[in-house]
């Protein structure tokens, strides 16, 4: 079993709304997602990751969730549901070569790891591969949009398309957009994420955006509390499922996200924001972060995890 090779042409005009061929970069937890519902919607995607053995990983996990999405969609009819999933992975593409996957791309969608040195030597060799009209976006949870962009000659085709884990099941998408992301290129993103079923929200470039500006604070708020002894994690879990509506409890979502991602958020913000205490680091993430348990992705995080 192994992702398909695709055949694929170019389009020179985002006018037309044209985005016909998606190149993914990171086929982790987000980028996996990303990769899935573009191809779901009918597109060619390239997804590009570190070595094959981590493509082997994300195309078990794109098989595994579009079973599920399968199971839904045709639960009255399987042959269909079977036919979709094998329509849907031939148009995922797998790659190691970063620079051969921009080559034919319209846009070009980064979910790697939080870490803006890393985010720039990527965007800075995209930046010289690809076509001068290939739209770029990040996908990063807390880092500035246009500090990403500032090393490439096309900020007025680079933004920001948040997407929310799990992808495939999570209806939003934020578009941000920088003082330099010119209309042509917001316009162009709006409509893609509609064109794979995302319903779109505009913000600014500001740090967190919209909904992790609210949600990383509330679920460092959590941690605070449990390290103060207030009330275990699995009661403030219980309390917030039950007590607030919340399909998760701030340290299941903690797990679900990735403690190393906001780790990452919180390390960052607070570096630039020291005096806003809602972003002070947290000895027992970082703790965790340290020995290797980022959550459900490591097998252990605030709670344990059957390996799978
Ligand atoms: C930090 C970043 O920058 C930003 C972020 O992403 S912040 C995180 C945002 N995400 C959240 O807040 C998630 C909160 N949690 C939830 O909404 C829900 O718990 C959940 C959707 C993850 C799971 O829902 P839950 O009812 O507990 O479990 P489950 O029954 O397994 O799943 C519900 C449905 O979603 C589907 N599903 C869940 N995960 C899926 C996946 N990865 N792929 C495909 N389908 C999936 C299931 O098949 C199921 O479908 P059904 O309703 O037709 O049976
Ligand atoms: N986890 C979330 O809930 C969430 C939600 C929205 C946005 N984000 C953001 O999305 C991005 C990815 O997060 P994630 O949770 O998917 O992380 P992850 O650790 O699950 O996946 C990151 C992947 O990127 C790959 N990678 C690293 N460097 C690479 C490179 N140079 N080229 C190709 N692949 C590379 C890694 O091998 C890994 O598989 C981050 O910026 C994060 O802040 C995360």
């Amino acid at each position: 079993m192994s992702f398909s090779v695709i055949k694929r042409s170019f389009s020179t005009s985002m006018a037309k709304n044209a985005i016909k061929n998606v190149t993914v970069i990171g086929g982790g937890l987000m980028g996996s997602g990303i990769a899935q519902v573009t191809a779901q919607a009918g597109q060619n995607v390239t997804l590009v990751e570190v070595n094959a053995d981590v493509l082997k990983k994300t195309e078990t996990s794109i098989a595994t969730s579009l079973a599920r999405v399968a199971k839904k969609l045709y639960k009255d009819k399987p042959s269909d549901g079977e036919k979709f999933v094998a329509e849907t992975r031939g148009r995922i593409k797998g790659s190691t070569d970063p620079i051969a996957s921009v080559k034919q791309a319209d846009l070009v969608v980064e979910a790697i790891i939080e870490n803006i040195d890393i985010k720039h030597k990527l965007f800075k060799d995209l930046d010289a591969a690809a076509p001068p009209t290939t739209l770029f976006a990040s996908n990063t949870s807390s880092l500035s949009i246009g500090e990403i962009a500032s090393v490439t000659n096309r900020k007025d085709r680079f933004g920001g398309l948040h997407f929310f884990n799990p992808v495939p099941v999570m209806k939003l998408l934020e578009v941000i957009r920088t003082p330099e992301t010119s209309d042509e290129t917001y316009q162009a993103f709006m409509a893609w994420g509609k064109s794979i079923g995302k319903v779109c929200i505009t913000c600014k470039d500001t740090p967190g955006f919209v909904v992790n500006r609210l949600l990383v604070p509330y679920m460092a708020e959590a941690v605070r509390m449990y390290e103060r002894g207030d009330a275990s994690a699995r009661d403030i879990d219980t309390a917030m499922k039950l007590g607030a509506g919340y399909p998760m409890g701030p340290f299941e979502l903690n797990d679900y996200v990735g403690l190393d991602t906001t780790n990452f958020i919180l390390e960052g913000w607070h570096k630039k924001m020291p005096e806003n205490p809602l972003f002070e680091p947290l000895e027992s993430m970082k703790k965790l972060v340290s020995e290797g348990k980022f959550g459900i992705k490591s097998g252990e995080g605030y709670y344990k995890y059957d390996k799978k």
